[in-house]
């Protein structure tokens, strides 16, 4: 088995390691290598380069989503795709983290103090901040990362509510989307990007989250970018936390986001798509794919 790895990181943890397949480091994927690589480990591939690699059977994706991917031309040439949630735990942090940081106007109170105002002394009902406790939480997707946020919410004595595909132990299972965020104060979004997921949440949705706090983890294209920036203007939406994002700035550059998503909205809360970027949790990724691929090497 030939196995084609892209990342210098991970082929220095492959260097290190001791496995016994075989991996070459490619220089990207215009690398004739490529086409006779049995195994990729690789983010995304573009389907005219899954077609040039006529020996490909395995790709293995050093994180958890699978949208860098058009999965059913994938499956339909017989190639297996497999990812790892070995950082389930961190993104489910970043998720709470994120709506600790809503509820509790982390990052309202901060930017005020350090424009030197003292705003507690004006609390009322509109400035007071919002405990996590007792809240109704539902979680879209209940994955690795759902459940995770689910055993984290736990100690905030949190209904929680799940929406999926299978019935879910320990939650209170929802129906549907509608129902998940009519029952619910804070929204999680864990499910995959896919066909049926990309912009399910529409201004129908929104319009059910009047007052509630939506969390976004997952992919940024699962909500309606244009309903979302009316929903945040019309003070709709109580609060938005992302670390997922509509457009990505060039791979090299640290440009501000091209989007047009509203930044400068006290309701936002964003993180620059990190979740599985906690110290240690790369090489974790990394660590666990390397592992997956010595795993098929040994079946076969
Ligand atoms: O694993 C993934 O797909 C992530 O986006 C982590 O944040």
């Amino acid at each position: 088995m030939k196995v084609g790895i892209f990342s210098e990181k991970i082929m220095n943890l492959y260097r290190e390691g001791s496995f016994s397949f075989d991996a070459i480091k490619l220089d990207g994927v215009e690398d004739e290598r490529i086409t006779e690589m049995n195994s990729l480990i690789v983010g995304s591939l573009k389907n005219d380069v899954v077609e040039k690699c006529a020996k490909l059977e395995d790709i293995f994706i050093p994180f958890t989503g699978r949208n860098g991917f058009d999965e059913n031309f994938i499956n339909e040439r017989g190639i297996n795709i497999h990812s790892t949630s070995i950082h389930a735990k961190f993104v489910a942090e970043r998720a709470l983290s994120l709506g600790l940081s809503l509820l509790g106007r982390i990052v309202e109170y901060d930017q005020k103090l350090r424009e030197g105002r003292w705003s507690r002394r004006n609390f009322d009902d509109r400035t007071s901040w919002d405990s996590m406790f007792n809240k109704r939480v539902g979680i879209f997707g209940y994955g690795e990362i759902g459940k995770c946020i689910a055993n984290l919410v736990a100690p905030f004595n949190c209904e929680v509510r799940a929406l999926s595909r299978s019935t879910k132990e320990n939650v209170i299972n929802t129906s549907s989307l509608t129902e998940l965020v009519e029952s619910s104060d804070i929204i999680f979004i864990c499910v995959p990007l896919t066909d049926e997921t990309r912009g399910v949440i529409d201004k129908s949705i929104l319009d059910l989250m009047r007052d509630k706090i939506l969390i976004n983890i997952a992919r940024g294209s699962i909500v309606n970018e244009e309903d979302l920036f009316n929903s945040l203007k019309e003070k709709s939406l109580l609060g938005y936390g992302s670390d997922v994002w509509f457009n990505y700035p060039d791979r090299e550059s640290d440009e501000a986001m091209p989007s047009r998503f509203p930044i400068q909205n006290e309701r936002v809360v964003m993180t620059p798509h990190c979740g599985g970027f906690a110290i240690g949790a790369e090489r974790m990724r990394y660590l666990d794919t390397l592992r997956q691929v010595e795993e098929v090497f040994l079946q076969n």
